[in-house]
């Protein structure tokens, strides 16, 4: 793990590709963040506990913002940066994206209402979902959000309907967007691949379809077509597929006007930047990407001899994935024998497959380190799981630890900040950690850890 010692401090900064800004180990080996010390951390908190460092996730979220809105200025178009609220939302976040000048994307009603109840203004509010409940389409027409994003044809009906029971006219329409699926198969995993064909989003570009969808907006007046939305996957490194993708989103655009005569004004060209989960990886270049992005778009735009469209993008796991660190204690060290005769040292730590669910769902890899001291320099092979009812409940398969980890311990596990919480689960009847922010050397929980009441709650006998 690469490490650059802090002058005249005596700690180590931790590769903050990974880990948080905020994240170093002091004289002790141990972990601390925006200045707090892991110990302090899990003493206040307990464990497992998500710690999120919010200096970190303003870094990010006006990264995005400032390299797309410079990028696509160069080239006469601006850019809204929504931010994926699935990757992780709660309220202090939807405030935060807002204050780093972000707009909020959410795809189901529970996230809707946790945008509006953090006081975002409907207007700077999407509504996503491939399968969209009535209700969820009356209360975002009624919440006015900025944009509604068809996923199908027959919800355009249904969308133009809510208008009508709304009362939206013409003269006050519900703006939306068509979501496309533009062929292109890019992303971290199957499961997180979203254009292709064989998959449940959106409306296809072949034979038309997306084009026939476009234009039975057009024929509801009581609906603003916006322009198009696409979002070709998740953890995707390669720049170049949203650039191919930008390309087809602008041909169809030019197809619509010479159909139709109307230009799309936006292109939603959706999220998936893929960032760094082990040391030595390197996330996507945020600044290079938007400066390319924006040539690219502009150059086609030459060809096609039109204006640039206005654009907007949904970065998620890009901005939230980095900020956590999930901090767990080690209980049970067990060394196990393998069938060549190695031994393989399994550590469980008291969470696992359900506050973070990615291991298993996706093979998703991740780094840990010792939190709470410098371990021995001699290290074990080692296999960190979870204390879930399921061999699968792996946190990490393979990984390097100092030989005299312990029960008591702390063990960090970095970038769990995207779709950590946002996916935990309560399997087993397990728990889910709080989610404490820290910044400046103060720490508060944002979301608490729930309790057996919460749990029985929910049960009624
Ligand atoms: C429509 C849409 N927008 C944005 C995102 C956010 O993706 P990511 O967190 O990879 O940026 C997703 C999830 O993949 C999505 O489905
Ligand atoms: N949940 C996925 C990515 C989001 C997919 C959303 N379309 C992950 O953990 O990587």
């Amino acid at each position: 793990m690469s490490a650059v010692e802090e002058p005249g401090t005596g700690s180590v900064a931790l590769d903050p590709n990974v880990w948080p800004h905020t994240a170093v180990l002091d004289q002790d080996g141990e972990l601390a963040l925006a200045g707090i010390g892991a110990t302090d951390l899990a003493g206040r908190f307990d464990t497992p506990a998500y710690i999120l460092d919010e200096e970190t996730f303003h870094a990010r979220a006006r990264l995005f913002r400032d390299a797309f809105s410079e990028a696509f200025a160069a080239v006469g178009s601006t850019v809204d940066v929504y931010y994926a609220g699935k990757s992780f939302l709660s309220v202090a976040v939807a405030r935060w994206a807002r204050a780093d000048g972000l707009r909020v994307d959410t795809c189901t009603g529970g996230e809707l209402a946790v945008a509006l109840r953090a006081g975002v203004p409907g207007a700077e509010i999407g509504l996503h979902g491939n399968n969209k409940s009535d209700s969820e389409i009356a209360r975002a027409i009624d919440a006015r959000v900025g944009r509604v994003v068809v996923d199908s044809h027959a919800e355009i009906e249904r969308i133009a309907q809510a208008a009508r029971d709304a009362g939206r006219t013409s003269d006050d329409r519900v703006p939306v967007m068509v979501r496309v699926t533009t062929g292109i198969h890019a992303g971290g995993h199957e499961f997180i691949s979203t254009a292709h064909e064989d998959q449940k989003f959106g409306i296809s570009l072949t034979g038309g379809q997306a084009l026939d969808a476009l234009q039975s907006v057009l024929a509801h007046p009581e609906l603003e077509l916006l322009g198009a939305h696409t979002h070709i996957g998740s953890q995707i490194q390669d720049a170049q597929a949203f650039e191919v993708n930008a390309r087809k989103m602008l041909g169809l655009r030019e197809e619509l006007r010479a159909q139709t005569g109307f230009l799309m004004p936006e292109l939603d060209l959706g999220g998936g930047y893929g960032i760094a989960y082990l040391p030595g990886e390197v996330p996507i270049d945020v600044r290079a990407l938007a400066t390319d992005l924006a040539q690219v778009v502009a150059s086609v735009c030459t060809e096609l001899s039109t204006t640039v469209p206005r654009i907007s993008i949904e970065p998620g796991r890009a901005i939230v994935g980095s900020t956590t660190v999930t901090l767990y204690t080690v209980g049970v060290v067990k060394p196990v024998t393998l069938e060549d005769g190695s031994v393989r040292t399994y550590v469980a730590v008291d969470g696992g497959m359900s506050d973070n669910i990615r291991p298993a769902l996706y093979d998703a890899r991740y780094t840990a380190r010792l939190a709470n001291r410098t371990g021995s320099a001699e290290t074990v092979r080692a296999r960190v799981v979870g204390k879930h009812c399921e061999s699968g409940d792996i946190v990490i398969p393979d990984l390097r630890l100092p030989a005299d980890i312990a029960p008591g311990d702390l063990l960090a596990v970095p970038a769990t900040g995207a779709y950590g919480r946002s996916m935990a689960s309560n399997y087993n009847h397990v728990l889910r950690p709080p989610v404490v922010v820290v910044d400046r050397g103060e720490a508060r929980v944002i979301v608490r850890r729930e309790t057996e009441d919460d749990l029985l709650a929910l049960d009624l006998g």
